[in-house]
C-alpha cells in the first residue's frame, strides 16, 4: 500500500456531522444503463465537470469490466485533486487487485466493494449461505483495505435482506476494516417509511458503528429513488449514491441535482449541507446529455427545459409580479435561466411584457387586437416566437395605415 494512503483524513466520520457526502456514481452505475456507456474519453470530460461541481465522491467505473474501463479510472485517478476516486470491485482477489491497481494514482482512492445479501440473491445468484457470505465479505474487505484509502462495503438487494442479518454482516465488514456502509435499494423496491425503519435499525444494532458512515444508494424502479434517499438521510445516511440526471440500471438511479436541490431549497427541513457548486448542475446535466447523446427529458426536474418555463397566462402573470409565486428556487441557483413561453395558454400580461421587451410602445386597443390574432397563431402552433409577433405587430400596423389612408380619401 502507498503509504501516502495511511492515516488519511479523507472520509474523517467527524467531519460529517451536518454534511452529506454526494457519491456520484455516473460514470459507473450510470453508464451500465442500455444507451449510456461512455469510453475514457467521454469518462475524462465528466469527471472533470464532477469535480468542478464538487461532488465529494466519484465512481469512476469497474476495472475489471474491460480494458477500456481500467484505463478511465486509472486516468481519472491520477488526473483529480479533490475527490475521492472509487472503483467497483466483487468480492474476488481479481477484480479487488485490478480496482486497486487502477487506484493507484489517486490522491484519495475508495475501493468500493459489493456482495449480495438478501435471500434471494444468496440462494438463486450466489448459491452461498449466509456464513459463507459473510465469510467472503470479510476476507474481501481485508484484501481491499491494503490498496485503498479506504473501503466501501455495499450489501446488494440491502432492502430485501433480513435486518438482523444485515446488521450482522455489516458489523463484521466494520470489524475489517470498512468505513462505508452502503445499504442500496438496488431493485427500487422500498418505500420511504421503510428504508428510514431499516436505517434506523443499522444504526442501532451495527457494531462498531460510529467508526463507518451509513450510505443510501436508490434506484428508481417504482418512482422512489430519491424520496428515499431523502428519507434514507433523514434517517442519519451521511452518503447518497446518484447520478447526473437519474441515468443508471433500468429506470436509473437517484437524481442528483434532485437530492442536492432538496436539499438546499428545503434546508431548514433537512438542516444538512451538501459540497456540491448548484451553479454547475445545469451545465453538467448538459455535458452529460452531449457525451452520451442521450437528450434529457424537458420536464425533468431541475434540469430540464421545463423545470424554469411558464406558459400559461396565469402563472405568467403571477411570475411577472413575484417569481415566487410559481418558483420554488432561483433557476441562476443551477446555471438555468426562466422562461416565459408564450403559446395558447397565455395570457394578456405576458404578451404584453413581450412586446415591451420587443421595443412596441403598446396601448390597451393595440394589445386586445394583437392579443386575438396571438390567439390564432397560438391555436395553430405549439409557441409563439418573436419573429412571429415581429409579423403580427407589422401585419397590425400595416392594417392600421391602410384604415387611416381610407379615412383620409
Ligand atoms: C447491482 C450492480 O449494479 S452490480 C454491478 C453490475 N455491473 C456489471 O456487471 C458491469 C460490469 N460487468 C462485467 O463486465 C462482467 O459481468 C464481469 C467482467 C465483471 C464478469 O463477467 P463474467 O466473469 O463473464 O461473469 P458474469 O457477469 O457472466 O457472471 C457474474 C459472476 O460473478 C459472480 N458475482 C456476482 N456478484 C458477485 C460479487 N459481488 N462478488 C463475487 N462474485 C459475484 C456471479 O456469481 C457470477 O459468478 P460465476 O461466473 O462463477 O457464475
Ligand atoms: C453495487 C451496488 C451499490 C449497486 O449498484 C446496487 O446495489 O444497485
Amino acid at each position: 500500500m502507498n503509504p501516502a494512503h495511511q492515516g488519511s483524513t479523507h472520509g474523517d466520520v467527524e467531519s460529517d456531522v451536518g454534511r452529506v457526502r454526494i457519491f456520484d456514481t455516473t460514470l459507473r452505475d450510470g453508464e451500465q444503463a442500455p444507451g449510456f456507456s461512455m469510453d475514457r474519453r467521454a469518462k475524462m470530460r465528466m469527471a472533470h465537470a464532477l469535480e468542478d461541481l464538487g461532488v465529494d465522491i466519484i465512481e469512476a467505473g469497474f476495472p475489471q469490466a474491460s480494458p477500456d474501463d481500467f484505463a478511465a479510472v486509472a486516468e481519472i485517478a491520477r488526473t483529480l485533486k479533490a475527490p475521492t476516486v472509487a472503483a467497483l470491485a466483487r468480492c474476488q482477489a481479481g477484480d479487488i487487485d485490478a480496482a486497486g491497481k487502477a487506484l493507484e494514482g489517486a490522491r484519495h482512492s475508495r475501493i468500493h466493494l459489493f456482495l449480495s445479501t438478501s435471500p434471494l440473491h444468496r440462494e438463486h445468484k450466489l448459491g452461498k449461505s449466509k456464513q459463507q457470505v459473510i465469510d467472503i465479505a470479510a476476507e474481501a474487505i481485508y484484501r481491499a483495505k491494503a490498496l485503498a484509502h479506504e473501503v466501501e462495503f455495499s450489501a446488494e438487494d440491502a432492502l430485501r435482506t433480513e435486518p438482523d442479518y444485515l446488521a450482522e454482516i455489516f458489523s463484521v465488514a466494520v470489524e475489517a476494516g470498512a468505513t462505508v456502509l452502503n445499504a442500496p435499494d438496488t431493485v427500487g423496491y422500498t418505500t420511504p417509511a421503510e428504508i428510514i425503519e431499516m436505517f434506523r435499525y443499522l444504526r442501532a444494532n451495527v457494531r462498531g458503528v460510529d467508526k463507518a458512515i451509513f450510505s443510501a444508494h436508490c434506484h428508481d424502479d417504482l418512482g422512489m429513488a430519491v424520496a428515499n434517499s431523502l428519507a434514507a438521510i433523514s434517517a442519519g445516511a451521511r452518503q447518497v449514491e446518484c447520478t447526473i440526471n437519474g441515468i443508471g440500471e433500468r429506470a436509473g438511479n437517484a437524481a442528483l441535482e434532485e437530492i442536492v436541490m432538496a436539499l438546499h431549497t428545503r434546508r431548514p427541513l433537512f438542516k444538512l449541507d451538501t459540497g456540491i457548486v448548484t451553479q454547475h448542475l445545469y451545465p453538467t446535466s448538459r455535458l452529460l446529455a452531449e457525451v452520451t447523446g442521450q437528450a434529457v427529458p424537458r420536464n425533468k426536474a431541475i434540469v430540464g427545459d421545463n423545470a424554469f418555463a411558464h406558459e400559461s397566462g396565469i402563472h405568467q402573470h403571477g411570475m411577472l409580479k413575484h417569481r415566487g409565486t410559481y418558483e420554488i428556487m432561483s433557476p441562476q441557483d443551477v446555471g438555468a435561466k426562466t422562461s416565459l413561453v408564450l403559446g395558447k395558454h397565455s395570457g394578456r400580461h405576458a404578451l404584453r411584457q413581450r412586446l415591451v421587451e420587443l421595443d412596441y410602445d403598446i396601448d390597451e386597443t393595440t394589445l386586445d387586437t394583437v392579443f386575438e390574432r396571438f390567439k390564432a397563431v397560438a391555436d395553430r402552433q405549439r409557441s409563439v416566437t418573436n419573429d412571429d409577433l415581429v409579423a403580427l405587430m407589422g401585419a397590425y400596423e400595416a392594417d392600421n395605415e391602410t384604415a387611416a389612408v381610407a379615412v383620409q380619401s
